[in-house]
């Protein structure tokens, strides 16, 4: 089992999440899976078309999963033309599509399947078209299904200056929950 990093010793640490999105009192110190998101991941099909990291997804973000060091999750993806907002920029909600692959990875690093219950984004700095974007994130605390999880976007780098912080809350949900509705 590995660590997550305590908040103090978070690179680039956001500031703080809100009330409903930091870790109550009492809340577990997460502990990360061995094999972590890959192992939850392999008891799911399908993910080849998922909007954020699908190979398949032609207009999707197409997000490059990196690896985990200290509990911190890195993955990185380049704005295209098609996930303009105002000319020239990225979409605020193309940013926030990325953050929630970010964070919701670093939850099943934890070993079990998740989904978003709530996600608040903070927008420091506009990205440009064509930019690369590095994401960050890392679980904060765990509090029965509930994963409370914080992240970054930088550009310019992986050490550049933060664009985006989000934190967020990710539930755990059993398998049946992938099923489709009338399937
Ligand atoms: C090296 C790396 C390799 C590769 C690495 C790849 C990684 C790749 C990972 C994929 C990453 C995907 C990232 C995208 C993730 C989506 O986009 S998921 C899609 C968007 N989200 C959804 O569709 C969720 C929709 N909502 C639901 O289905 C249901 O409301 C939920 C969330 C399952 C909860 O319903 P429920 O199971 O009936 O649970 P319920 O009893 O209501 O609540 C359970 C607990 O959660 C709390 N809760 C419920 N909803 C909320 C909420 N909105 N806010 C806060 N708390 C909540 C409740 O208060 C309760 O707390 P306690 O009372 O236990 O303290």
């Amino acid at each position: 089992m590995t660590s997550s990093p305590s908040a103090a010793s978070s690179p680039g640490r956001p500031g703080p999440a809100s009330p409903r999105t930091t870790p109550p009192p009492g809340a577990a110190t997460p502990e990360l899976a061995e094999g972590g998101a890959v192992v939850a991941l392999a008891s799911l099909a399908g993910f080849e078309g998922c909007f954020g990291c699908g190979t398949d997804a032609e207009n999707g973000l197409r997000i490059r999963h990196g690896g985990v060091v200290d509990g911190v999750m890195t993955c990185e993806f380049t704005v295209r033309k098609e996930h303009q907002g105002a000319p020239g920029f990225c979409h605020g909600g193309v940013l926030a599509t990325a953050m929630d692959e970010a964070l919701g990875g670093a939850a099943w690093l934890l070993g079990n399947r998740y989904v978003t219950g709530r996600l608040e984004t903070d927008y420091l700095a506009p990205v440009p078209v064509g930019a690369d974007v590095h994401l960050r994130a890392w679980c904060t605390g765990v509090d029965g299904r509930k994963a409370f999880v914080e992240g970054e976007a930088r550009t310019g780098g992986p050490d550049g200056p933060v664009a985006v912080r989000a934190a967020g809350v990710f539930i755990e949900v059993p398998q049946e929950h992938f099923v489709p509705q009338g399937s």
